[in-house]
């Protein structure tokens, strides 16, 4: 960032031009009509150089923008500095300021390509060892819990950055999973979450993954005491701990203190985000579940994608479009909203993942010389996988009185080729029909020839589609551990990108402490509900209602 803010930019000001001037004019039936090649022109393939499979096509055709509009986002991306930040970021740099720290999630899957100067770098390759022969070791049966016999469930105790990515990757990579292992997730601290989960669990088999950074989140640790006391509960020697607990964290002390050999800590640092630590120990859980192997292909996926992010010029390098693109909508277009609809069911979770990637990352309002900001920043992201959106809020997408747009994801084949894969096709079918209604809607014209001289004003009207609502298309050819790594890289540097853009540091998280604070002080005066104090009239606690505490 230069000092300036982002509306300060010179290509800012020009966009903010194009925008109030041309906007009328960006008519996507037009600008297809206009260009035949709009497609070729709009759209960008990324191929891993080292696996031709792991291939993602980017149709950002359907975007509300022309040449000279997209020439205009990359210069603003350019005049922000993102190549300076972003070369900084690979290079080890403390560019988290308000912590002092290195941003380096790209350092977890560096497969040797990119030397970097930082603490701990250097002992990712043993602890990636340490994964692979303990998740061997579960995965054969060689490792017994307390009773002589294998694990045959693991249950990871994390919330957020400990809890997201291993549930979206275990979901999507279920193909790729040992179906008899069963995995749990515990993240809420609401009873509830644990308690229904450990009524699944038999105490001689079960593996518990304690996942937390800090190693100090009341929840995570809450949860863990309790799953810890169950346990002890039936195998009575703290000594039997050893089998069934394991930890991963940056707080060896912490650890120890719990109760979990440092034997049986998987270690990071703190220079890995805890919504960018799916790379990470806090990724043992996913390797686990699909094995060593496939956790190592996903980790090569996402480091194709660093290479393409930190070789390829900004008008080819596909985070940066789909970040511009975002800008231009965010802060040009009043855009509130990103969504992510994966027509895919094995990436059911993505947006939810994506939810914390993007709004914990992005959702600032002061830049890192902490002016406050006067445009839009964090997007709020949000999405549900197809066809079932389209049965909940496509309505709204299409006849709403919002822009929202949304990244169609597919695969062009399936891990499930039922019924000769007429599934598939009807899937495919919808992804590819709803963009295009999207842009270019039904006129009144057309609705008028459908229903007639004689339909009522108020029908006729209510059946037209305005079109012209943006969308991405992204296709790859099957999920596989790699196109996923890649695919998520995408999506991180596309957050990093836009965070640079709008000056904000994206990799703190100040936001969520003040809750903490609270929710402690509160929870303290909980034995004492009759003299809650400090807090607004709200905060009253009905002694009769926590009678059953
Ligand atoms: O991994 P941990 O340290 O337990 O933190 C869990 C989550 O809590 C936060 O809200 C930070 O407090 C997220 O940033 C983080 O992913």
């Amino acid at each position: 960032m230069s000092g300036k803010t982002a509306s300060s930019y010179d290509a800012w000001q020009t966009l903010q031009k194009i925008y109030d001037t041309e906007r009328s004019k960006l008519v996507l039936k037009d600008l297809f009509a206009q260009d035949p090649e709009r497609f070729t022109r709009f759209s960008k393939t990324y191929s891993s150089d080292t696996n031709p499979a792991t291939t993602l096509l980017l149709d950002f055709s359907k975007n509300l923008i022309t040449a000279p509009i997209l020439e205009n986002l990359i210069l603003l991306a350019r005049e922000a500095g993102v190549e300076k930040w972003r070369d900084q970021m690979f290079a080890g740099e403390h560019i988290n300021n308000s912590e002092d720290r290195a941003v380096l999630h790209i350092a977890l899957r560096n497969f040797d390509d990119f030397k970097i100067a930082e603490e701990g770098v250097s002992e990712v390759s043993g602890v990636l060892s340490h994964i692979k022969e303990f998740t061997d070791a579960v995965r054969s049966g060689a490792w017994k819990g307390y009773t002589g016999k294998g694990i045959n469930t693991i249950v990871n105790i994390g919330i957020g950055g400990s809890d997201l990515g291993p549930v979206m990757v275990t979901e999507a990579l279920k193909p790729y999973s040992k179906r008899d292992l069963k995995a749990h997730f515990v993240s809420n601290i609401d009873g509830t979450h644990i308690a229904e989960i450990l009524r699944e669990c038999n105490p001689e088999t079960t593996l518990f993954i304690i996942a937390s950074k800090t190693f100090t989140t009341q929840e995570t640790i809450t949860n863990a005491e309790t799953a810890k006391a169950w346990f002890l509960d039936t195998a009575k020697d703290a000594a039997h701990v050893a089998k069934h607990f394991v930890a991963l964290s940056t707080n060896t002390k912490a650890v120890t203190a719990f109760g979990i050999s440092e034997a049986n800590m998987f270690q990071f640092w703190d220079w890995v985000g805890g919504r960018y630590s799916l790379w990470s120990a806090i990724g043992l859980s996913i390797a686990l579940v699909i094995g060593y192997e496939n956790f190592e292909a996903l980790l090569k996926g996402a480091h194709g994608m660093d290479k393409h992010f930190k070789e390829t010029p900004l008008e080819q390098n596909l985070p940066v479009i789909l970040a511009v693109i975002g800008v231009w909508y965010n802060d040009f277009y009043g855009a509130q909203t990103h969504a992510l609809l994966p027509y895919d069911q094995y990436l059911h979770k993505f947006a939810d993942y994506f939810q914390q990637g993007d709004m914990e990352s992005n959702g600032k309002s002061v830049t890192k010389n902490g002016e406050r900001v006067d445009y839009q920043t964090g997007p709020i992201i949000w999405g549900a996988s197809g066809t079932n959106g389209q049965h909940s809020f496509y309505q709204l997408l299409h006849q709403g009185t919002k822009i929202i747009p949304a990244d169609f994801i597919a695969p062009a084949t399936t891990h499930n080729p039922i019924h000769h894969s007429k599934h598939h096709r009807i899937l495919l079918s919808n992804f590819f029909a709803q963009p295009e209604a999207l842009a270019f809607g039904k006129s009144e014209e057309e609705v008028r020839k459908e229903v007639g001289p004689n339909a009522q004003e108020g029908v006729v009207k209510s059946k037209v589609f305005e079109g012209n609502r943006p969308t991405n298309s992204i296709m790859f050819p099957l999920l596989t551990p790699e196109v996923l790594g890649a695919l998520i890289a995408l999506y991180e540097h596309k957050i990093f990108t836009q965070g640079v853009i709008w000056g904000i540091n994206s990799f703190d998280q100040m936001g969520v402490e003040l809750g903490k604070v609270l929710a402690k002080k509160i929870l303290a005066q909980l034995e004492k509900p009759d003299d809650v104090q400090g807090h607004d009239s709200s905060v009253r606690i009905d002694h009769s209602l926590t009678s059953n505490g």
